[in-house]
This record gives structure tokens, C-alpha cells and sequence, in this order.
């Protein structure tokens, strides 16, 4: 198989509050999946916090070993690849994370970003072409170069940051990325530009993406498959389509039940039609003193 297969993938740590008794937890639990690269697809994969998301991102980019279970690239498992298998590795398969801010450099321009990834994969043979290579990287992700390249990152949008990842993703035209809550940071304009760029990538560059999210709006968004994780299982898959709309597992229902509605009749609905609940609820708050601030007026 042409991809990333994950096979039975487990992951403990030790527990902090039980660290003293030994006990362990299994963050990830008996996870398997694969990413295909023929056909290009985009894979969700969905859950609340602490769910084992970000430790499956981990493990497949090779920064965790699991405790067990394997990691195959393309047949060949991760941590038995040659040198020269694992750069390949790890050009095809490029992470996006959350806050960039732990690939960018504080201390260095933006165009540094480029130069380091340009030098290390060899990318260019001279200056001037790897001038055109980032260029034609900022042009796909919607940047001038002007607006970014001679900034240091602090001086950029936290959208012109993760728009910066992506035109490094074009630069190194991977097989592969491992978006861990990409947009969980962006207002909601910055984020459907972000995720048409990676419908692009996936169109017109044959990229695979899986991408982890809490947020199954997003998700819906993006389309394509889709996997549910709770407590480190997966415990429902299938196309966004079925998953979303007919959900089969409790899991499942609970998170779309707790999508909140942007229908402020909605919200107040029960409480305007409910006057007795309304009692119920003063006889229960406790009444608050106001509280005087020495010096106030
Ligand atoms: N290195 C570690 N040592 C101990 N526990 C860890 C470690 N890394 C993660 N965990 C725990 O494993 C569980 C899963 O964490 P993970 O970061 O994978 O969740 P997540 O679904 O990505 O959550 P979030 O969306 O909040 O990032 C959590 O309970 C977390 O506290």
C-alpha cells in the first residue's frame, strides 16, 4: 500500500495524579487507520480535548514512539527506514500545527522559514530559483511576498502565520500533511481561506491531509472521511456525510447535541416558555451582597 497505515497503535503515559501507585493510561488505544496517497483524500479526525489526537499526530510524524503497534510508510515501518528513507519521510510528510510559533524562529525573519527548507532538501540550485520556488509558494496561498518575507513573526496576523505554513507545505510539495488543529486559532473569514487552500492542495497537487480537529463544523467543511475518537478509540468512522448526519455512536451524537446553535432564540427558548423554571432557578442561586469597594463612588 502507497500511504501511512497505522496498526494497532497504543500509547500510555503514566498518569500524574497516579504517579505514585504506577498506575498508567492509555491515551491512544488500539488505533488503526490508514492514509491513502492515490487518490488524494482528506481524513478528519474528530474529538474533544485530550481525546489522543495530538499523540496520533505525534506518532505518525515520528516525534513519539508508540508504546506499541506499528507505523508503516508506504509498507516499511517508520523506525526501520535508512537515513535517507526517513529525510524522504520526512519531506512527504509535512505537519501544520496549531501556533506555528514553535517552527518559526523569534529571532529570524520570515524568509528564513523558506531558505532553511529550501537548503535542506535541496530544493533550488541557485538563488534566484529558489527566489521564483517561495515566490510561486506565497502566490498559492494567497501572500505577497512583500507582506511577509522580510517580517519577523510577530510582526505577522496569526492567519498570515499558518498561510506562511502552508506556502512552506507548497515549497516542499509533500504527499502528506498532518494538520493538528490548524484553524482552532483563526477568526472564522481566515479560516475558510485556509481550509480552500488545503482543498486546493489536495485538487491540484494530489496532497492527502489528515486533519485533527475538536470542531466538527470544520470537518463538515472540509469533507471527505472521517474517524471519531474518544478516550484514544476510534470509535466511529465513515464519510462526513453519513457520520455527521446519521450518527450511529453515542460519542458521535453527544458532539454534534453539544454544537452550539447561533440562534439566540434557540438558546433562550426554554427559559422564556418555562416561567416555573425560572422560579426554580432564583430559588436556587444564591443571593450575592453588593459588595462595597473601599474608595468607590
Ligand atoms: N507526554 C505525556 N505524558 C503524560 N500524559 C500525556 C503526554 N502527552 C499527552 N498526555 C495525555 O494524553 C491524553 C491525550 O492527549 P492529546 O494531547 O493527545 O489529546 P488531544 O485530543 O490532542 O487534546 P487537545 O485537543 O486538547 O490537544 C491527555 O490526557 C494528555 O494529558
Amino acid at each position: 500500500m502507497q500511504g501511512i497505515e497505522l496498526d494497532n497503535i497504543t500509547q500510555t503515559f503514566r498518569g500524574a495524579a497516579m504517579r505514585s501507585t504506577g498506575s498508567e493510561f492509555k491515551a491512544v488505544d488500539n488505533v488503526s487507520f490508514s492514509l491513502d496517497a492515490d487518490p488524494p483524500q482528506i481524513v478528519s479526525l474528530v474529538g474533544q480535548s485530550g481525546s489522543g489526537k495530538s499523540t496520533i499526530a505525534r506518532i505518525i510524524l515520528g516525534l513519539q514512539k508508540p508504546t506499541s503497534g506499528s507505523v508503516t510508510y508506504n509498507g516499511k515501518d517508520i523506525y526501520k527506514l535508512s537515513s535517507k528513507e526517513y529525510d524522504i519521510y520526512r519531506r512527504e510528510v509535512q505537519p501544520v500545527f496549531q501556533d506555528p510559533y514553535g517552527i518559526f524562529n523569534p529571532f529570524y525573519r520570515v524568509d528564513r522559514v523558506f531558505w532553511t527548507a529550501i537548503n535542506k532538501f535541496k530544493l533550488a540550485s541557485s538563488k534566484q530559483k529558489g527566489l521564483a520556488l517561495i515566490e510561486e509558494a506565497l502566490q498559492a496561498v494567497d501572500l505577497r511576498p512583500e507582506d511577509v518575507l522580510k517580517r519577523y513573526p510577530h510582526q505577522l496576523s496569526g492567519g498570515q502565520r499558518q498561510r506562511v505554513m502552508l506556502a512552506r507545505v507548497h515549497l516542499l510539495q509533500p504527499k502528506f500533511i498532518i494538520a493538528d488543529e490548524p484553524v482552532s486559532m483563526l477568526d472564522a473569514a481566515v479560516r475558510v481561506l485556509f481550509l480552500n487552500i488545503l482543498l486546493d492542495f489536495k485538487q491540484k497537487y494530489g496532497m492527502t491531509t489528515l486533519f485533527i480537529t475538536h470542531d466538527l463544523s470544520t470537518a463538515y467543511y472540509v469533507g471527505g472521511e472521517i474517524m471519531v475518537i474518544s478516550r484514544g478509540q476510534i470509535v466511529e468512522r465513515g464519510s462526513v456525510d453519513t457520520v455527521l448526519v446519521q450518527p450511529s455512536h453515542p460519542y458521535t451524537q453527544m458532539l454534534l447535541a453539544s454544537v452550539p446553535v447561533p440562534d439566540p432564540d434557540a438558546r433562550w427558548h426554554e427559559k422564556t416558555e418555562s416561567p416555573l423554571k425560572q422560579e426554580e432557578e432564583k430559588a436556587v442561586i444564591p443571593q450575592i451582597p453588593d459588595l462595597e469597594v473601599p474608595g468607590s463612588i
